[in-house]
């Protein structure tokens, strides 16, 4: 099988992988069949907003979050109309405290170094032209500010508005009260299945130094294989479980309804979503690395996940040599700047 080069965007790929072909078994049983109920965001208090002219409500009442129909119930094929491609944009957090101090993270929540700020924005810049309708992070610090770092640096200025949607009042309390503000917005959406997996008795532990204790094989093991969960902790099988099934319940239906997406989250939550997209098999997989900080696109066309980004060179020109929506969006923010 061939090495398939992963790219990102703006620069040569940090890793390879192998590429994969089909969807095998033992990727069809990773993402079993969805149940919503186990599910804690409620897609249809979610609400939508567009680039240019979101729907236009009557009410001034209005939350950041307009409600979202998902294609089965007819509003999406509208939007569809508008786009018939949209943007995902998959972002792993910049440097944390603990990637600095090589120390298993997990879902223990830690901020980004001066270094991670820097790659945040840097990250930023490789996507400054590409739209951005709707923003998903993990529950954790370093994941949200990573967003939110990188939002600065976008041409479009809209302004990311973390959703509360943890309670009524948090609900009611948080309010955009102005149509026009509300389409200058950007819903972020926070959501605990996207966190890091959960690295059980390693969180906190060195890794040169386990490596050490429990050799380096087992570490690795521990580290990238797909169904062997660290002690106490999740294997990426049950991370893939979460947040894959989060990212087909919630994420998807607003790709297919016309949004342009980012998420930013982390090494072995996006290595279980590119699984996914990329229909990798539990060995394919073993050979994912996602560096810090590297923004990665795909292009959501006709159900289909394309993966895009620049094999080499200044990443735009790469960019935007494939997609024509992506220049004309492009155009329209020079338009907008001149
Ligand atoms: O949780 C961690 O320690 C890192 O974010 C990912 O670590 P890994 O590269 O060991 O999976």
């Amino acid at each position: 099988m061939a090495v398939a080069s992963y790219q990102a965007i703006g620069s040569i790929q940090p890793c390879g992988y192998l590429g994969g072909s089909g969807v095998p078994q033992e990727c069809k049983n990773v993402f079993p069949k969805l149940s919503s109920g186990s599910l804690k965001f409620d897609a249809s208090k979610a609400h939508r907003i567009g680039l240019v002219g979101a729907s236009s409500s009557s009410s001034s009442q209005t939350s950041v979050f307009e409600p979202v129909v998902t294609p089965s119930k007819g509003v999406a094929n509208e939007s569809k109309k508008k786009s018939s491609e949209v943007a995902l944009i998959l972002i792993r957090h910049g440097e944390s405290l603990w990637n600095e101090k090589n120390l298993f993270t997990g879902c223990v929540d830690v901020p980004l170094t001066k270094k991670g700020v820097e790659e945040a924005l840097e990250a930023g810049k490789r996507i400054c032209n590409i739209p951005v309708d709707m923003i998903y992070t993990s529950a954790l610090i370093r994941a949200q500010m990573t967003a939110m770092l990188a939002m600065t640096q976008h041409r479009r200025k809209k302004v990311p508005i973390v959703l509360h949607e943890e309670s009524e009042q948090a609900r009611a309390w948080s309010q955009v009260f102005s149509e026009e503000t509300r389409k200058q917005s950007i819903p972020v959406v926070r959501a605990w299945q996207l966190n890091e997996r959960m690295y059980g008795e390693l969180q906190g532990l060195n890794k040169q130094e386990t490596a050490d204790k429990y050799g380096k094989e087992k570490v690795h093991e521990w580290r990238r294989s797909y169904n062997v969960p660290p002690p106490n902790g999740e294997s990426l099988e049950m991370c893939a479980e979460r947040a894959v099934a989060y990212f087909r319940e919630n994420i998807e239906p607003q790709l297919q309804s016309g949004k342009n997406i980012m998420i930013a989250a982390h090494g072995n939550s996006l290595r279980s979503i590119i699984m996914y997209l990329d229909k990798l098999t539990s060995q394919e997989v073993i050979s994912l690395e996602l560096a810090t900080g590297i923004p990665m696109l795909y292009i959501f066309k006709e159900g289909k996940f394309i993966r895009r980004g620049s094999p080499a060179g200044p990443a735009e020109a790469g960019v935007y040599a494939y997609t024509r929506t992506l220049a004309q969006y492009r155009q329209k923010l020079d338009e907008i700047q001149n």
